[in-house]
């Protein structure tokens, strides 16, 4: 079937479920569960709460293979330079290809450079942790502070919090905002002569990273002197020239390579920081769940297959159903920056408008990621989930077990909620329900009357659950992978490039335009009324 045949067929089925409810939906099938849902080891995913049937799925596997989903899959996986607007090949995941397999990009196999980088880093962050690698007053480090901003940030971010309990390094900073608060609040708790600085850009060109670079430069030189900052400074980039540039020795340069794409560089020696964290060996593990997800990714048959799943429901609830955006509910306050990381990931890569060829996409593509920990968004948006005019598919990850065995009865708590709040989506209230509710309270027949419209729940309302057993170092690199894989489907389904992101650049240009007429160095003439004004207002 053509792609445009599938996405038509699709169109017709919603339009005949649209009066078809979850509820009815599940109390038709008391096999909806079993249904649809699917697992790989103890990774499950829920997507039965979804507003779908046994023929949207048909229809949802044949529009992925309508779309050559496999044989995109494969296309990546081998090195083909699918990243055409770059002409750049796609290989995040070669960094964690824990087999024996070459990948080979431009007739070469990646592996033997991959293998070399990531034992260096390995080396270095041993030799920081274990205090071998001396500051330049021969004390070992207590601080790390990794300077990047977007994948040089995000990703390291979101897993070092994540890993929180398997952390036995120094401790880690991020410092990623240009806004002078972020670095000057961070250097000030730290004492400079046992800091180490990790300067992190793929380019060494981003502004932010550049300008934070050179101020904490000036902070270990003006307290520790010129002659230290060698001993402080490592690098993570793929332009090696630069980073010799700025003055920091080779031998703490990690590089990697163009085809790695920023927010999906966790794995290379962007990792560093984590590494540093929790050591080498669990950032092994990190690598192996990620290349597990992999595997299934390639090899579990499209019903089955875990991100492709998710994608095809993503697909269906964006483009389908026309809704706009979904919320990322992790019960776990050590995700609590995963949706944070997943803007990045799904926003940058699927916020497209056209074609590999250029032409306009002409449906919907990536809708807006948003979310919060829970229970922590309970107590704050969740009103508009259940009540609000917008419908807003939901995505809750909820672990077997926290790290915490003196507190499960916190886990259990955190448990009930996450299910409540799926179910309560799914279920609503009707205005009979609601009536019958205050009625048996004993309330007046009046104030029932009043009241029960405002405790009615449309109900209705989609969400996807993901279940795993515990958050380990190899589950976070699953789930990361299952993400990256989701948002790789859902691009070549909408036939867009998911590993460009040309749409920075025009804010990039406009601020460097801009930097001149804030400091007063040129006039802000030729700029509209309104950047005039604004001008004005900060400057005077
Ligand atoms: O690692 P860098 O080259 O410093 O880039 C940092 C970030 O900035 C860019 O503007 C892109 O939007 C991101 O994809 C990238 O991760």
């Amino acid at each position: 079937m053509a792609l445009d045949a599938a996405f038509g067929a699709l169109d017709q089925h919603a339009e005949q479920l649209k009066n078809t409810t979850l509820r009815d939906l599940f109390a038709a099938d008391p096999e909806r569960f079993e249904k649809f849902s699917a697992r790989t080891d103890d990774l499950l995913l829920d997507y039965s709460k979804s507003k779908i049937d046994v023929k949207a799925m048909d229809l949802l596997v044949q529009l992925a293979k309508a779309a050559d989903v496999e044989g995109r899959r494969a296309a990546m996986f081998a090195g083909e330079k699918i990243n055409v607007t770059e002409q750049r090949a796609v290989l995040h995941t070669a960094l964690r290809n824990r087999s024996d397999d070459p990948v080979v990009v431009d007739g070469s196999d990646v592996m033997p450079d991959i293998r070399d980088v990531l034992a260096a880093t390995a080396d270095f962050a041993e030799a920081v942790r274990s205090g071998d690698l001396r500051s330049s007053s021969g004390a070992p480090f207590t601080d790390v502070v990794n300077i990047g901003i977007g994948g040089s940030d995000l990703g390291p971010v979101m897993t070092t919090l994540a890993l929180a309990p398997y952390h036995d390094g120094p401790e880690l900073h991020y410092v990623s905002n240009v806004d002078g608060a972020h670095v000057a609040d961070t250097l000030e708790k730290l004492d400079p002569e046992t800091t180490l600085i990790i300067v992190a850009s793929k380019t060494f060109t981003t502004i932010e990273t550049m300008t934070n670079a050179r101020t904490a430069r000036k902070w270990i030189a003006g307290t520790l002197g010129e002659d230290a900052v060698g001993d402080h400074f490592a690098a993570v980039s793929t332009a090696l020239d630069k980073v010799a540039e700025f003055g920091i020795d080779e031998s703490r340069v990690f590089g990697f390579w163009d085809w790695v794409g920023g927010r999906y560089s966790v794995w290379s020696a962007i990792g560093l920081p984590l590494m540093i964290a929790i050591g080498p060996d669990a950032f092994a593990d990190f690598l192996e769940g990620a290349h597990a997800l992999d595997n299934h990714f390639k090899e579990a048959p499209l019903g089955q297959n875990l991100p492709v799943l998710m994608a095809l429901i993503g697909v269906w609830n964006r483009d389908v159903l026309g809704l706009s955006s979904r919320a990322v509910l992790p019960y776990d306050q050590r995700l609590a920056r995963l949706p944070a990381y997943l803007q990045q990931l799904d926003m940058e890569s699927n916020g497209k408008r056209v074609k590999l060829d250029g032409s306009p996409v002409g449906r919907e593509t990536g809708p807006l990621v948003w979310g919060e920990a829970g229970t922590n968004g309970q107590h704050a948006f969740y009103q508009l989930l259940h009540q609000g005019t917008t419908v807003i598919p939901c995505e809750f990850l909820i672990a077997a077990n926290g790290h915490e065995d003196d507190l499960k009865h916190h886990h259990d708590l955190l448990i009930a909620n996450c299910l409540a709040q799926s179910e309560a989506l799914m279920l609503g209230r009707t205005l009979k329900e609601a009536t019958s509710m205050l009625e048996a309270s004993g309330m007046a027949d009046e104030d029932v009357r009043r009241l029960a419209p405002h405790k009615v729940f449309p109900g209705d309302r989609p969400s996807l659950t993901l279940v795993h057993d515990k958050l380990t170092p190899f589950a976070l690199g699953r789930l990361i992978a299952l993400y990256e894989h989701r948002v790789f489907v859902e691009g070549v389904v909408w036939g867009i490039n998911s590993f460009d992101q040309w749409g920075v650049e025009l804010g990039k240009e406009l601020a460097t335009a801009l930097l001149p007429m804030v400091k007063g160095e040129a006039p802000a003439s030729g700029k509209d009324a309104s950047t005039q004004g604004l001008l004005a207002a900060l400057k005077g």
